[in-house]
């Protein structure tokens, strides 16, 4: 393969194509593409685009051909992706080129857009402007296919030490500054801080700075004003903003830093970090420059991670950044990455975008039951409420396993999970139940009895029908906003966004009601006399008596990114 590659290119006539010294040749730029946003693709190159054949394709068109350097945006200008004359005026197009420079020469990143010896041309190109197909939105920049790729194909390679982890941090800023065991996040918003806004055009890294977005690119929900986050009201995302609100005002120090410049630091790393997992140290957070220009899908099916570099016979000991592809892309498609598996409260808190089509999308449910202790049916004298008589055992039970009595649990549309039913199905619980036996002798995943049953699914029910009222507007009325679009447009992005967001958070909450009603009657259990049983309140509202201590399941999986501070 490397051996006929190199007899090609040396037969090639001797073109401007080829007679470049590649490591100063700029990665193709394109100005505006579509943004196949949610569909999984084309699937499959049937077999084009590889090295060989591409390869191939560059001999029939007689040397230079469509991939000779330049011709990628003369496509993409003569499919008026470049906007009229926006090519040489547009400061984006300058950062990208200085960016690949920046790559080339301190990190040897191969990323020609020409072939060299032995080598086909870099098969990633940054667009600077990309739009998702369904809403029109603007994705910032991405990285699209230059010429078609198969499946497996590798995609990039970045050297670890252009990365900003909290190596570099410390590295960067001292150890005194940055003490051993820092958390990540902390340590690498220093740097970013520092990096812009103190050495600015000395930083070694400001090629790389310079194609970081601002706050206003992004807008992340943490960073709306008030009156946008009111659009929002009623939705789990609100609690969840605040509270990540919260926590980066009481980790600011403002000895060293302005609040903006943290923001903006944090609104980078929530955004573009990566978590790499297959390190010699084991997991770290990484800023990965070029690689964090890839957008999103939830249907990717690849993710960015590290190995050591070099070739299987000659590892030099250092380590890289890889991606290979999960699938065929053709020429001029967007390539995307998978950032996890995000509902969309998640990518709108942290990334400011969130999906029309997205199969991990969730709403956060709060279901609260209240087992009736004598203490709690003293607190509530007077309105008619009997202890159950099983109520410690169920406190006990549920402090065993480490649940409150407040719960939140994510909805999907098409399923919730089996925790929320196990939960429910400990709490509905009696004695005719039990029948003498201990709580713990149980197995909840699955039925106990039919008035079990019918008691936890009308108590989701419930807990759904709930959520769902918080909202001041009905699915109807934010279907309608957005179906006038001349209006819609006067919102702003935030605003749209919110709009959206609330409006797909409701329709997941209908059908999961739809869904649960039909499971209710298919089972029979809408005759069944049971929903006096546990007096459960699943209304969010807590009974006299109880301290309530509210945590998303949003927080909840903060939390567990390793995120600097407990949310409250
Ligand atoms: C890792 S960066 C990707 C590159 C980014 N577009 C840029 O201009 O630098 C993540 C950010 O890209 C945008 N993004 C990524 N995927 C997206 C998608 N599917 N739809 C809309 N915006 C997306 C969001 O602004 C997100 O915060």
């Amino acid at each position: 393969m490397l051996p006929l590659l190199l007899q090609i290119s040396r037969s090639l006539p001797t073109s401007s194509a080829f007679s470049f010294p590649i490591r100063h040749r700029p990665l193709a730029v394109v100005n505006k593409l579509t943004l196949a946003a949610a569909a999984g693709g084309s699937g499959s190159s049937n077999g084009e685009g590889g090295e060989a054949e591409w390869v191939r394709a560059l001999l029939e068109a007689g040397g230079g051909g469509k991939n000779a350097p330049g011709k990628f945006e003369e496509e993409m200008k003569m499919r008026g992706l470049l906007g009229p004359d926006k090519g040489k005026a547009n400061p984006k197009l300058t950062a990208n080129s200085r960016l690949i420079s920046w790559l080339e020469n301190e990190g040897g990143v191969y990323l020609s857009e020409t072939s060299t010896w032995g080598e086909a041309p870099h098969p990633l190109a940054i667009s600077t402007e990309t739009v998702d197909e369904i809403t029109n939105e603007s994705s910032g920049r991405g990285l699209l296919a230059r010429r078609s790729i198969n499946e497996g194909d590798e995609l990039l390679r970045i050297p670890l030490d252009l990365c900003i982890t909290r190596r570099s941090a410390r590295g960067a800023l001292g150890k005194d500054a940055l003490p051993e065991g820092i958390n990540e996040y902390l340590a690498m918003a220093c740097q970013l801080i520092r990096e812009k806004y103190v050495l600015g055009e000395r930083s070694f890294y400001a090629p790389y700075v310079g194609v970081l977005p601002e706050v206003e690119e992004v807008n992340p929900t943490f960073t709306w004003p008030d009156a946008d986050l009111d659009f929002l009201r009623g939705s789990p995302i609100v609690a969840a903003t605040r509270s990540l609100r919260m926590k980066l005002r009481r980790e600011f120090p403002p000895e060293h830093y302005t609040y903006d410049n943290w923001v903006w630091a944090f609104t980078m790393l929530f955004s573009r970090a990566i978590r790499l997992r297959n390190l010699r140290v084991g997991e770290r957070l990484a800023l990965v420059p070029y690689a964090d220009l890839i957008n999103h899908s939830a249907f990717s099916q690849a993710f960015i991670d590290a190995r050591e570099s070099g070739d299987w016979l000659f590892k030099d000991g250092e380590e890289e950044v890889i991606l290979y592809a999960d699938r065929g892309y053709r020429q001029m498609e967007q390539v995307y990455i998978s950032y996890g598996q995000k509902s969309n409260a998640e990518l709108l808190l942290l990334y400011g975008f969130a999906l029309e089509r997205n199969p991990y999308n969730s709403v956060d449910v709060t279901v609260s039951i209240s087992p009736r202790t004598a203490a709690v049916v003293a607190a509530n004298e007077g309105s008619g409420i009997e202890e159950d008589p099983l109520a410690r055992q169920k406190l006990d039970f549920l402090a065993s396993v480490g649940r409150g009595q407040m719960v939140d649990f994510p909805c999907y549309a098409d399923r919730y999970p089996v925790e929320m039913l196990e939960y429910l199905r400990l709490m509905m619980m009696t004695p005719e139940d039990t029948r003498g036996k201990p709580l713990m002798d149980f197995d909840y995943s699955r039925t106990i009895s039919s008035a079990n049953e019918a008691a936890v699914l009308q108590s989701v029910v419930s807990a759904v029908r709930y959520q769902l009222s918080l909202f001041p507007q009905t699915e109807e009325d934010d279907a309608a906003i957005i179906k006038d679009k001349a209006t819609f447009r006067l919102l702003s992005y935030n605003q749209r966004m919110a709009v959206r967001h609330r409006r797909n958070e409701k329709r997941l909450l209908k059908r999961t009601l739809a869904a649960l009603e039909k499971q209710i009657r298919n089972k029979g259990l809408d005759e069944v006399e049971v929903l006096t049983r546990a007096e459960g309140s699943t209304l969010g509202e807590v009974l006299k008596g109880e301290t309530r201590k509210q945590k998303t399941a949003l927080e909840d999986k903060l939390e567990k990114m390793g995120l600097p501070v407990d949310i409250r």
